[in-house]
């Protein structure tokens, strides 16, 4: 072979691979590509968790140091757990969206994001063993996919303990199962379970004149982890996850406050094209129910109901 034979094939194989690559890129810069998060923008997710996030200084510190930690990290140990707590409608559904959304433009839709709900997806209890063998199977499917692959475990302390040691094996340190490593993938679990102490300690803090903001991660940390564990009503506490430390953060959600709920109304209202009336805004956010009876300081749905409430007015 000629040397300008061989220089122009040469030529012609590195302009294919990058024109190869160069359409990959563009490929994905339209649609989800798996491990494209992996390049996630933290000043990104930091604004959103800002803007979209109401009272929640805790999380919003805990889940910019754990995604982004976890994701500049190019050898990670064990997959990325994040255990999300708190009272209903305070935004643990919410905070999920945005970390798929940061990491997947596909966001929840992404094939690379999966959701469960346990009363949804895992009913019946005398399935609990066809469960355990599909949810394994789903797993090890979608991890072999797409290493980076996010699962996410909603209404967790009505799984079945079955159905958490089913998960177990993923979460924990080995190099590889079956050929395939879990290490890069994150696994979000939300659940009320700890709502009560949580709370408790809110209110605590608020009756000693202290400011919210104060609260600190180890005033519950520590109280967070003992109550879900001893919890015989939440799966929680029957599987060795806590006790195996195999989750990472625990992500406590403060209960949300008269205030919070009339940002939430706020930007419901922004959301669908409207200017923020106060006067709407005061009404719906009043329509709310507060607890405890005597204080009346945090709102017994969060912010679950605003969206319902505020139709009846526009
Ligand atoms: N802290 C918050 N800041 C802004 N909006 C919030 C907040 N908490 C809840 N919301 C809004 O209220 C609605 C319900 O919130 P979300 O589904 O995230 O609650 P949740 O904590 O997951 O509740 P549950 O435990 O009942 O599943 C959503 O529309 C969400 O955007």
């Amino acid at each position: 072979v000629e040397p300008i034979s061989l220089g122009l094939a040469a030529f012609g194989a590195v302009s294919a691979l990058t024109g190869l690559l160069s359409s990959h890129k563009l490929y994905c810069y339209f649609r989800d590509c798996c491990g494209q998060g992996r390049f996630l923008n933290s000043t990104a997710l930091q604004v959103d968790l800002d803007r979209k996030l109401y009272g929640q200084h805790l999380v919003k510190k805990v889940i910019l140091k754990a995604v982004t930690g976890f994701l500049r990290n190019p050898n990670p140990k064990k997959p990325l757990t994040l255990s999300l707590h708190g009272w209903t409608g305070t935004g643990k559904n919410l905070v999920s969206r945005i970390i798929a959304e940061n990491i997947y433009k596909g966001g929840l839709k992404s094939p690379y994001v999966h959701q469960f709900v346990s009363t949804l997806h895992f009913p019946h209890i005398l399935d609990v063993d066809r469960y355990q063998d599909q949810l394994q199977a789903w797993i090890q499917g979608n991890v072999s996919t797409c290493e980076n692959s996010i699962f996410i475990f909603d209404e967790m302390d009505k799984m079945h303990p079955g159905l958490i040691d089913a998960i177990k094996p993923f979460l924990d340190y080995y190099e590889q199962l079956d050929g395939i490593s879990y290490h890069k993938a994150i696994f979000i679990f939300l659940s009320n379970a700890g709502a009560e102490k949580i709370t408790q300690v809110a209110l605590d803090f608020w009756k000693n004149g202290k400011q919210r903001e104060e609260l600190q991660l180890k005033d519950l940390d520590p109280v967070l982890s003992v109550t879900v564990f001893n919890n015989k009503n939440s799966g929680f506490w029957h599987s060795s996850l806590i006790d195996k430390n195999l989750i990472d953060y625990f992500v406590p959600f403060l209960p949300l406050e008269y205030r919070h709920v009339k940002m939430c109304v706020a930007a419901e209202l922004h959301t669908r094209g409207y200017i923020a009336d106060p006067e709407i805004i005061t009404r719906v956010a009043e329509e709310m129910t507060y607890f405890p009876k005597t204080e009346r300081i945090y709102s017994d749905k969060g912010c679950k109901t605003v969206s319902a409430k505020l139709d009846f007015y526009l």
